[in-house]
């Protein structure tokens, strides 16, 4: 099939046909003007491939200045068109000019078919890597947005969330080391993060090393790199977490598990600000921004001599301390709305909304696992549901971790709907599943449990 779609603008209208009938053979549409201030309503409708523009268009004049103007227009409203210019009195310089001016090529009147055709053909190349120049372009910066949003979204309006993300204002331009310090799932990578994205290294890297899952015998090859022969394992140099972050931002998550030899390893490099990797004498800078986390009692383990306090007064000069999640109960309901839409969408459901039963409910609850908890269990109850509203039976709560005067429903949260839904799933548990037994205690038929079994998608 003949590809190709190219516009022909010129006043001479012999010269129109004549170049439709030929280029008709190789390419697959060939649209004709012969007035140039049509243009910009023809780009609007099409989009060519090869735009073949004439230079000239008022008889006796030949400086081709209205072709220049054309070609300006035409770059104007497509700035990755490709347009060939062709004149009858054309000379080198005006060729040159045309280049500059944005003009792919040009050809000259009378022209051979042969060339105008090979002419027509790279141009119809370049038009093509043109486009997937642009479409990568655009992927770039579609994924730019998408991380500079990922950092951003962070979600909270309360009072607690407030404070830090004035604190994160504050202290992100500065170089000053942060200790980050808040239970699991409290969000203490997504702030380090945060931080690292509105500081002056935001362009350099941010460089995780979790050192709860880093092994003794690892511990200097993974932060300070190594040289080949090293050990056993060292096939080739390697640089290590610090080298690699150098400009950047060092997170250094789980801080508090760290032994006490590796911490005396760490604190050395800190305080040096130099490392040497594995294996080699050769001293090297790093000029890193640090940023620790724990969920571990730093100033408790101090006082009972498992943490340095020479190596915590190097980490913490900004202290950050994240609120659980039960401590800024308000922000449930928009996390949870949060996860229900990226998870919808993740799932290709049609789920829009929480009940308010359930919503009180995922208020109520103390969520010991907080933000990692809570998205984990919209997750689940997306996956789950059948209905397009989440309901409280949706979600399964950790009883074990449930303080005692929870644990109890609170009928009056409930719908009538909802109440039958307990019931039902609580008679079935009860009898192991077991559709005569469940029915005999719930007093209906088998045929109405399974009519009832079938509308709450149980
Ligand atoms: N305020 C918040 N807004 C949106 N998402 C959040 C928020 N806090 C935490 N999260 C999400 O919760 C999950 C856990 O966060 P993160 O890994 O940063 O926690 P953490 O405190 O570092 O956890 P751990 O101590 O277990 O390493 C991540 O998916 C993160 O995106």
């Amino acid at each position: 099939m003949k590809t190709g779609r190219i516009l022909i603008i010129d006043d001479n209208e012999d010269l129109l046909k004549a170049a439709r009938i030929f280029l008709k053979r190789h390419f697959g549409q060939i649209d004709l003007e012969k007035d140039p201030t049509l243009i910009p309503d023809l780009l609007k409708n099409e989009s060519y491939d090869v735009i073949l523009l004439d230079m000239n268009f008022t008889q006796d004049v030949n400086s081709g200045q209205e072709g220049f103007h054309w070609l300006d227009k035409i770059l104007e409203i497509d700035p990755s068109a490709v347009v060939v210019l062709i004149t009858a009195f054309g000379s080198v310089d005006m060729a040159v000019r045309a280049i500059k001016a944005g003009a792919t090529d040009f050809v000259m009147k009378p022209w051979e078919n042969e060339k105008l055709l090979a002419t027509m053909l790279s141009a119809i190349q370049l038009r093509s890597s043109k486009a997937e120049v642009q479409q990568l372009k655009d992927q770039q910066e579609l994924m730019r947005e998408e991380l500079d949003h990922k950092f951003k979204d962070i979600i909270g309006q309360s009072s607690a969330m407030i404070r830090v993300f004035d604190t994160i204002e504050r202290v992100a331009e500065t170089d000053a080391n942060v200790l980050v310090l808040g239970e699991n799932g409290t969000g203490k990578e997504l702030i380090a993060r945060a931080i690292h994205r509105n500081s002056k290294r935001a362009d350099k890297p941010f460089v995780t090393v979790d050192l709860g899952a880093i092994t003794e015998t690892l511990f200097e090859s993974e932060l300070f790199g190594h040289v080949r022969g090293a050990f056993t394992d060292a096939k080739t140099d390697r640089a290590g977490r610090f080298e690699v972050a150098n400009g950047g931002t060092l997170f250094l998550d789980e801080i508090g598990n760290l032994s006490p030899a590796l911490q005396a390893k760490l604190l050395t490099a800190l305080q040096n600000k130099r490392i040497s990797r594995v294996g080699s004498n050769k001293v090297l800078d790093v000029d890193i921004r640090l940023i620790c986390a724990t969920n571990m009692p730093l100033y408790e383990m101090v006082q009972k001599g498992e943490f340095r306090q020479d190596l915590l007064y190097r980490i913490n000069t900004i202290e950050l301390t994240l609120p659980s999640l039960k401590e800024r109960n308000e922000d449930i309901r928009i996390l949870a709305e949060h996860y229900l839409e990226q998870f919808a969408k993740k799932y290709n459901k049609d789920i829009y909304k929480f009940s308010e039963a359930t919503v009180k409910r995922l208020e109520k609850y103390h969520w010991p696992g907080n933000v990692r908890e809570l998205q984990h269990a919209v997750e689940r109850a997306v996956i789950m549901s059948r209905d397009n509203i989440l309901q409280p039976e949706d979600f399964f709560f950790n009883a074990s971790n449930q303080p005692k005067d929870q644990s109890e429903i609170n009928l009056e949260q409930y719908n009538l709907e909802d109440v039958e839904r307990i019931l039902i799933r609580k008679v079935l548990a009860k009898h192991n599943g077991n559709i005569t037994h469940a029915a005999q205690e719930l007093g209906l038929t088998r045929s109405s449990l399974y009519r009832r079994l079938e509308k709450y998608g149980l």
